[in-house]
This record gives C-alpha cells, structure tokens and sequence, in this order.
C-alpha cells in the first residue's frame, strides 16, 4: 500500500489564493494519475463551491459531522458524505456547520488531533490529501497542522507578508514542538503575481531574499489573470476551463514541482530569529 501525502494548504492571510491552489492542484494530481482526497477545511465553503456544490448549506454530511461523529466516539462510516468531482478528486465539503464545531473543539479532548484521526480513517485511499485552511490560525488550522504532513503556503506576490510569514512559522514550530514533530514546510508558492509591474518584481525579491534561505519557493509562479478569477465559479479546474492559459500551465508546472517532491529548507529556528 503506497503512503498517502497530506499537505494543508495555509495562509492566516485570506484572498491569497489557498482555494483556487487546492482546487488546482489536487486536479492536477489527479490528472497525472494520483488518488487525491481535497478537504475544505474553512466554514466559508469556498472550496466546495469552487468544486460545483453552490448550495452548501443544503449538504447533510460535511467535514463538521465526520469531527462531531470522531468527538464524540460515535460510530461512523469513513466514506459517507465524500463527494466524487467529474475531474477524478474526491471532496469532504464544508458549510457554517464546521464554525461551530470549531468552537466546540476549544473543549474537546485531545482537540488537536480531531482532523488527523478522521483523515487516518480514509487516508488508506489516495495518495495525496489536501486540506484547504481557513484564513486564520485557529482551532481548525491547529487540527489542519496536526493532519499535515507538510504545508505549502501560498502568498499573494504584491505584499511583502513578513509579520504575518513570521507568525506563521512559528506556529509551525510550535505544531512541530507540540502536536506533529514530523511537520515540513514544503514552501512557498507566489501566487498573483502580475509580472508587468515594478512592484510585483520588487516584492517576489522581497520575498526571496527574506525567506528564501529558510523556506523553499516554488519555480513556478501563478500569474494574476481573469481567467483564475472566473474559474472559481464554474465548478471545474483551469485545466478544463482554460487549457491554454498561462495560469494553467502555471498550475500544471507547480504540480510537476509537489510530484517530484523537493525537499524543504526550513530553518525554522532562523526564521524566529528574524
Ligand atoms: N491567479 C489569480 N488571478 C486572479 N484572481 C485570482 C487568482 N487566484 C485566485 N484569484 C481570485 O482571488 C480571490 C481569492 O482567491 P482564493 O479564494 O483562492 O483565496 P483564499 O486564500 O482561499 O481566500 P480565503 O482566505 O478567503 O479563503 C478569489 O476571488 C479568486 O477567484
């Protein structure tokens, strides 16, 4: 039985491009062959729209009832509720329901673990999961690191994020200290870039020269296009949508990249220092 891979998708910043990277990376991996389960771990549902369920509020079983059913010991069927997408990836979706739960998470035993333990049940099925953070590093995103093996992050290419990249690393380091020893940043993916500006180029070497030492940036780069824009409302990847845009390439060549698996260069200690 090959291993499955499982990399949260994360960024406490919102609108830097988590979902659309899930969404287009996990078809992406799915259309070189691989068994890909994306999880929406964010009780705005944008994934799940994203994927073509634009009435999440209707589904009976999301992420929320699977952590409900693991907190409470109650007896569950792993598989109930996942949701099968024509492009080949599967989906636990999510709705306000998981808000709620994230609260009641703050009292649960071993609260950290919820996520990890769900996702142990089905993990025997694929070989990569990718679980898209909300925007924050709360209880979910706690639960989020604790399943991960690893974690990319995406960043939007015209700010230079460096409080919030320092705040975000050291939760990893406290995740690895705590709840996950084994956890890898597997880096940085620029995200928006609109190479026709001089502060777009300053910023991504910005980002380089601040983080490029302690953390690995992907190669590829995902330009900002309409395209990316419109995709996220017609329930397919910018593979189907727009084979032939940059932004396609862009995510295909990142795939490419997370396939061959690079290895990270986290320095987390020297990135506290900073
Ligand atoms: N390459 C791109 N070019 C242009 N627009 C994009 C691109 N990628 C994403 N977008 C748009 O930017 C917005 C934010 O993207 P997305 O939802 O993927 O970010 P997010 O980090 O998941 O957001 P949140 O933090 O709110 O969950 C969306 O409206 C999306 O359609």
């Amino acid at each position: 039985m090959p291993n499955c891979k499982t990399i949260a998708i994360c960024n406490q910043k919102g609108g830097v491009g988590k979902t659309t990277t899930t969404m287009n990376l996990g078809i992406g991996l799915a259309n070189k062959g691989k068994r890909v389960l994306v999880v929406d771990s964010d009780p705005q549902g944008d994934l799940t729209t994203c994927l073509g369920w634009q009435r999440v509020d209707e589904i009976p079983v999301t992420l929320a009832t699977k952590m409900h059913e693991i907190i409470r010991d109650n007896e569950t069927n792993p598989e109930s509720g996942i949701l099968h997408h024509n492009e080949g990836v599967d989906l636990i979706p999510s709705n306000t329901d998981l808000e709620g739960l994230e609260m009641y998470l703050v009292t649960a035993m071993s609260r950290e673990n919820i996520l990890k333990s769900y996702l142990n049940m089905v993990k025997s099925n694929y070989d990569y999961i990718l679980i898209d953070c909300r925007p924050s590093l709360g209880m979910l995103t706690l639960n989020a690191l604790t399943a991960a093996d690893s974690v990319i992050i995406p960043v939007q290419a015209q700010y230079l994020p460096a409080r919030a990249m320092t705040q975000l690393l050291r939760t990893v380091s406290k995740v690895k200290a705590h709840t996950n020893p084994n956890l890898a940043i597997d880096g940085i993916l620029l995200t928006l870039v609109d190479n026709r500006t001089n502060l777009a180029k300053s910023t991504v070497d910005a980002i380089r020269n601040n983080f490029g030492s302690v953390v690995k940036i992907y190669k590829a780069k995902i330009p900002i296009a309409v395209k990316a824009a419109e995709v996220t409302s017609k329930g397919k990847s910018i593979y189907a949508y727009e084979p032939n845009s940059k932004v396609a390439q862009a995510y295909a060549d990142f795939t490419k990249e997370v396939l061959s698996g690079g290895r990270q260069k986290e320095r987390l200690r020297s990135a506290d220092a900073r």
